[in-house]
């Protein structure tokens, strides 16, 4: 019989927590709850969500206590896990983060490039926010980020909080995993074994193996060849839901042309951003970006939905669901409570993992993840090419942490001028003074 535990989701208003709430309910067998308690700073915004999910709740586990609230002493006390995923300033904001780039022909992304920095330094003061309420009010309780950048988050958690109980988390590689096992005819990406290095968002994989051991590699690189991490073209067979969206569809072919460049490894999607900025800028349309589909699409959808369930009193029929996201992040909330064992990517400290990387890096690498914690593996030397990259943009991201804590203008211009999305120091300028106009009431006042 396994112990209870108890969660808050914080920013229970997100567009994933109805997904990550099913999750939770269809998993009562492998990590039982106490109590769930959602937390946001948007009172209205959450009301939607929390809503529909007690519903839900009712309905499918009723024995979980449920509370949704922006008081943080409710929120946080006697909890064993955070799960986080606040967006400090809301899709609105990453529309400037994508836009004001893409003025001046530079990559406009969440996470990364000056559109990733921006949001870094709006991110920070929320998560290390939270980190100070769990501490307080529940020191024991583990927080499992996934509120982005994640690196500099991670960053800056490292170097502000350096004993706080977080672990930072992606669920690209994790996406990345299915498609794999897609494309060699595995049930799910935790059939596969593998060895990866990097940062987040920025990363490669050295080894794919499945559970017997038998090297998946040779396979992938032939299709990754022709169709990237994209399905074979030549075939309809298509069920994965990501791929149902035409940016993902183009983000996993183009991991063809990644690919091209090291066809030693397999990389992370993202890579396109620092690898081929000139496409995605000739790529990308400036007056809509990303974070007008995402509000046109998965923010509309979301909330319509939960208006619908609270409307009618019943899920019963609901289109909510759990997909891959969800399930990364309960799995690792099971694996920390019951001493699981499972290999798992996560974002930490070096340390030697990457063995030719300065230790106080953040980077992503596998981890055994147990009551203890986790443990990373050691995943040894890296390449020159792969050393330089990391190596370039871990200086971005420390440089973005030490303009936050210093409150500094040069060196938040040198993070953006170092970016290799960026052509110049000049351009870097330009675009840094719109993004600090933009972020006035989020970024500590620079001089
Ligand atoms: N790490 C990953 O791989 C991964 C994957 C998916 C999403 N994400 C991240 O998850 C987050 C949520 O994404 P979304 O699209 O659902 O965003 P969203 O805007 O729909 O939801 C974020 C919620 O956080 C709340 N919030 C903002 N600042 C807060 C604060 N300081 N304290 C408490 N609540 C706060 C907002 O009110 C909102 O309800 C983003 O940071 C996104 O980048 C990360
Ligand atoms: O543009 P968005 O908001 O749709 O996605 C941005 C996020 O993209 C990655 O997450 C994917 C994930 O890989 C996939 O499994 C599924 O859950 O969709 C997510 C996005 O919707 C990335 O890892 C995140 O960091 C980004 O925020
Ligand atoms: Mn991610």
């Amino acid at each position: 019989m396994l112990e209870k535990k108890s969660v808050v989701i914080a920013g229970g208003g997100s567009t994933y927590t109805a997904g990550i709430v099913m999750m939770l309910i269809n998993n009562q067998d492998k990590f039982p709850l106490k109590s769930l308690k959602f937390y946001d700073n948007d009172f209205e915004r959450q009301k939607v969500v929390a809503d529909a999910c007690e519903i839900i709740i009712k309905e499918r586990a009723p024995e979980i206590e449920f509370v949704a609230t922006t008081d943080p002493a409710i929120a946080f006390s006697d909890v064993d896990f955070v799960m986080a995923h606040i967006r400090q300033g809301g899709l609105k904001m990453r529309e400037m983060d994508e836009k004001i780039p893409m003025k001046y022909d530079v990559v406009g992304q969440e996470t990364c490039g000056p559109g990733g920095i921006a949001y870094g330094m709006r991110s920070i003061t929320g998560v290390i926010e939270l980190i100070d309420y769990m501490e307080e009010y529940s020191p024991n309780a583990w927080m499992l980020n996934y509120s982005n950048p994640a690196s500099i988050v991670a960053e800056a958690t490292r170097v502000l909080r350096p004993n706080a109980k977080i672990i930072n988390i992606c669920d690209m590689p994790v996406a990345i995993k299915q498609g794999m096992a897609d494309i060699v005819g595995l049930k799910s990406g935790n059939d596969i074994v593998d060895r990866y290095y990097g940062l987040n968002h920025y990363g490669w994989w050295t080894e794919v193996l499945d559970k017997d051991g038998n090297d998946l590699m040779p396979q992938l690189k032939e299709h990754v060849k022709k169709f990237g991490y994209g399905p074979d073209t030549s075939k309809d067979d298509n069920d994965n839901p990501l791929l149902m969206e035409q940016s993902w569809v183009d983000t996993f072919a183009k991991v063809k042309d990644i690919y091209a460049v090291d066809p030693d490894t397999l990389p992370n999607t993202y890579l396109k951003y620092y690898l081929y900025p000139d496409y995605v800028v000739k790529h990308t349309d400036p007056t809509h970006t990303r974070a007008n589909e995402v509000m046109e699409n998965r923010e509309k959808n979301v909330f319509s939905e939960c208006r619908n369930i609270t409307k009618k009193g019943t899920a019963q029929d609901t289109t909510l669901e759990a997909g891959e996201h969800a399930e990364f992040i309960v799995q690792l909330a099971g694996a920390l409570a019951y001493n699981t064992h499972e290999r798992m990517l996560l974002i930490v400290e070096n340390n030697g993992a990457i063995a030719n990387v300065d230790d106080d890096a953040m980077v992503e690498v596998p981890c055994i993840v147990s009551k203890r914690g986790y443990e990373p593996l050691a995943m040894g030397k890296i390449p020159t090419f792969q050393k330089g990259m990391i190596e370039q943009q871990v200086s971005v991201e420390k440089l973005v942490v030490q303009a936050y804590i210093e409150k500094s203008y040069q060196k938040l211009w040198k993070a953006l001028t170092l970016s290799a999305t960026v052509p110049s120091a000049e351009v870097a300028k330009l675009v840094l003074d719109d993004l600090q106009e933009a972020n006035k009431d989020y970024w500590p006042e620079l001089s």
